[in-house]
């Protein structure tokens, strides 16, 4: 697939930003995010010579709600644990929705605006305590190993950057086919993906972490040919010669919502 003459990439990099806007105050939250986390998302310094460790935290996604209902689906949510043996104090640090999954997933149409609109921002939460019960009765709650408090300094900082910059949920797998060889058009970027990017950052920081048993990470599959790029929301959503198309979209957004 060409686009102005540049070879597509697949899969589709995930979009970087240069700071997190603020949420458009249309995206109303049915429950607050991060509640008892820092307003400001910053996460408490460790002493360089403070041993943590670091657990894996899992648990069937909406389980405050609904127990383990989305557990019996297999539809989980992941987040990792952290506790320093110099001050005895639990952590717990997650990667969620600012405005609850289905927001993500779809998006809304207003009354008065044309274009479909997301409220579709996902945050880092990081914030003291680890419910044990939450974690552990229907899902996981494993220690992996241990990073000294520079390591988990190192790694705070970054998870800072990574969520001033990585702004968006995407609920999403997109792929060629269900088969081995498939392509992916585009990846997810979710819970389990900042859990992945976590281990990673701190693995290269020299952390070694292991599980013994097996982890199996939610992800939904669409699957679709090649996409083409249409054009953005105002090409789309503002030219009379594409209102068809504008149609089709919106048409598509209500019979999925
Ligand atoms: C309403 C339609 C939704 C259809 C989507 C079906 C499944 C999609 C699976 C995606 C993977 C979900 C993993 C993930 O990112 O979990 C994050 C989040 O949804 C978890 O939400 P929560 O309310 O259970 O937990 C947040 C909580 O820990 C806050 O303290």
């Amino acid at each position: 697939q060409l686009r102005d003459n540049i070879r597509q990439q697949w899969p589709v990099p995930y979009r970087r930003f240069d700071r997190r806007p603020a949420a458009d105050s249309y995206c109303e939250a049915l429950f607050p995010f991060c509640p008892t986390g820092d307003d400001d998302g910053q996460i408490p310094s460790m002493s360089d010579t403070d041993v943590i460790s670091v657990y894996r935290l899992q648990t069937p996604v909406w389980e405050f709600k609904y127990g383990d209902l989305l557990g019996k689906l297999h539809i989980m949510h992941d987040a990792i644990g952290f506790s320093s043996k110099e001050t005895g104090a639990n952590y717990t640090m997650e990667w969620y929705e600012l405005f609850q999954l289905g927001n993500c997933t779809f998006p809304q149409l207003r009354p008065d605006v044309f274009a479909p609109f997301w409220c579709n921002q996902g945050a880092a939460c990081f914030f003291g305590g680890i419910d044990d019960t939450h974690w552990s009765q229907n899902g996981t709650l494993e220690k992996l190993g241990e990073v000294t408090g520079g390591q988990f300094n190192d790694m705070a900082q970054w998870v800072q950057d990574d969520n001033e910059t990585g702004i968006y949920y995407e609920t999403w797998t997109v792929r060629s086919d269900p088969g081995p060889n498939a392509t992916a058009w585009f990846e997810s970027y979710d819970c389990s993906q900042f859990v992945h990017r976590t281990y990673r950052k701190l693995s290269e920081l020299g952390a070694k972490l292991s599980s013994r048993s097996q982890t199996n990470y939610t992800k939904i599959y669409l699957y679709s040919g090649e996409p083409s790029y249409l054009g953005n929301d105002s090409a789309i959503f503002s030219q009379p010669a594409l209102k068809n198309l504008a149609m089709d979209i919106r048409n598509c957004v209500i019979s999925t919502s």
